[in-house]
């Protein structure tokens, strides 16, 4: 039977040895992302009758817009055949950072630094639920800039690694959460990508299916590319990635070899 992990030792220290001299594919510079959300306001913004009264006489509306400073000051370079893992708690920060380096969020300030072109694979990324799995095969790729007769070549490998079958010929609306994320990720990693961006897209697939996507990573990491994965499963990112960055309140906590980072977090 194929082997498909762990890595042997001499792999580990192969590919521990590139990921420490390759060439810079992502730099975060002192980044910071603040999001600002109108119409939301605290109990004392709202203040009570007579603040309301005062505001109402001098004209004035209540206040409409806070801001959450979700990434405080996050700096990390990541190179050519990395697989990063992203771990925290709720609301710590990580797939606003994954959004930020896909370049969807600007900065507050600081700055992201890329060479090529990242794409973020997400929950929710943007297949089409009313069509067919074969629609949304051909338009994912089209929209990853593969050409008609690249689709057509890949076409059979996607269905395939996706393990969906014959309901590639049915909308996507009648497919479990499972069968989505499995063609999502078919799709996404049919191209080679220069900083493919990872946000619990694994989450959903049966075993049998992370043990198919854990592989594929490994084959992007090997052809130069850098793949980051935000996960709640610890054992994914573990057996997956060969650097782990925990984020705690936006900020890094640790930045380093998964085992240690991932024995830190859990003793948190
Ligand atoms: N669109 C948004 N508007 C305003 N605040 C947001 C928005 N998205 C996220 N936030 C806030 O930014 C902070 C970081 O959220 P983020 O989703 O990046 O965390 P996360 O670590 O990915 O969380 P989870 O593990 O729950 O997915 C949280 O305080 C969250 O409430």
């Amino acid at each position: 039977m194929e082997r498909v992990w762990p890595l042997t030792a001499e792999e580990q220290e192969a590919t521990a040895k590139s990921s420490a001299t390759g060439t810079p594919t992502v730099i975060v510079d002192d980044l910071h992302i603040v999001y600002k959300v109108y119409g939301a306001t605290s109990a004392e913004e709202k203040g009570n009758a007579a603040t309301a009264l005062l505001r109402l006489v001098k004209r004035q509306g209540r206040p409409q817009m806070r801001e959450v400073h979700a990434v405080k000051g996050v700096s990390f370079v990541a190179r050519h055949g990395d697989a990063i893992g992203i771990i925290g708690r709720n609301g710590s920060g990580k797939s606003t950072l994954l959004r930020a380096i896909a370049g969807l969020l600007p900065p507050h300030s600081g700055a992201v630094y890329t060479d090529g072109q990242p794409s973020l694979l997400g929950v929710n990324a943007a297949l089409m639920k009313e069509l067919t799995g074969e629609r949304n095969i051909t338009l994912g790729c089209y929209a990853m800039g593969m050409t008609p007769s690249e689709v057509r070549a890949k076409y059979d490998e996607i269905v395939d690694f996706s393990g969906i079958g014959e309901f590639v010929q049915f909308p996507m609306s009648t497919y479990s959460s499972g069968m989505g994320a499995r063609l999502r990720f078919a799709i996404a990693s049919a191209k080679v990508h220069d900083v493919l961006l990872i946000d619990e897209a694994l989450a959903t697939g049966d075993r049998e299916f992370r043990k198919r996507s854990q592989k594929r990573i490994m084959q992007m990491r090997e052809s130069a590319g850098t793949v980051f994965l935000v996960a709640h499963n610890l054992d994914v990112i573990e057996e997956t990635c060969n650097r782990v960055i925990w984020l705690h309140k936006g900020k890094i906590k640790m930045d380093g070899d998964p085992a240690e980072v991932i024995g830190a977090y859990n003793k948190a």
